[in-house]
């Protein structure tokens, strides 16, 4: 399986609704502390629009309602891993990915055989607190051996400025929040990135 090398982060549907047109591929709807049924709907209406887009949208977190939804693709962390139920994200034919944060997270994740490996936070984030220090490039370098033949994904503090520094040691894919969604120009800012990654895709 290939990822696109542009994987945007998103809390909203609108963002998709505005995003996503512009020509991005891979998606991610991370949405926290909302109704079950107002993620419904935003899956739903996240769904309907990367399908016309041909953008493939993967579901954090909330893998039961993904299932329920038709969704093909979840991103679990460690926690949320711990508490789902692998076998029925499988059965229901849903590809998973999984974030990493140090050797013993990388363990967990290569025994759930995911279809690909998140290592974050690359650079410091503003998005969250993180109590893991930025692993820096050499460890992106480190996963790439481990993590080999997945697709290994980098998050945390990205910027067009660093994307081919990922992409050099090993990465396959760069996600990103803030970059784009605090950018005084998200279109604009989306399109760069579109275009910065090209060269990777
Ligand atoms: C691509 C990607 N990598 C890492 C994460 C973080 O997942 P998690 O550790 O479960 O934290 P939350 O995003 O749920 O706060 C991610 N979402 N996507
Ligand atoms: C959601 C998330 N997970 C991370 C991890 O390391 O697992 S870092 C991160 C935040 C990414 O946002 P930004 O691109 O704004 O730094
Ligand atoms: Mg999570």
């Amino acid at each position: 399986m290939t990822l696109d090398p542009f994987y945007l982060i998103v809390d909203s549907a609108r963002w998709i609704e505005r995003l996503v047109p512009l020509g991005v591929k891979l998606v991610q709807l991370r949405i926290k502390e909302r109704s079950d049924e107002d993620i419904r709907n935003q899956i739903r209406i996240a769904k309907s629009i990367c399908t016309a887009h041909r953008c493939q949208l993967i579901v954090n977190d909330f893998w039961r309602l993904a299932i329920e939804e038709g969704c093909d693709f979840v991103h679990l962390g460690q926690e949320d891993l711990a508490e789902a139920d692998l076998g029925a994200i499988r059965a229901a034919g849903l590809k998973l990915g999984l974030s990493t944060h140090d050797e013993a997270e990388l363990e967990a994740a290569l025994a759930a055989a995911p279809d690909y490996v998140a290592l974050g936070p690359i650079y410091p984030t503003i998005l969250k607190k993180m109590k893991w220090a930025p692993q820096g490039l050499a460890r992106l370098s480190a996963w790439r051996e481990r993590v080999h033949p997945l697709p290994l994904v980098a998050i945390g503090g990205l910027n067009p400025e660093r994307i081919d520094g990922v992409f050099a040691h090993g990465a396959d894919s760069a996600a990103v929040v803030t970059d784009i969604t605090l950018n005084a120009d998200p279109e604009a800012r989306t399109r760069e990135w579109i275009r910065k990654t090209e060269a990777w895709r």
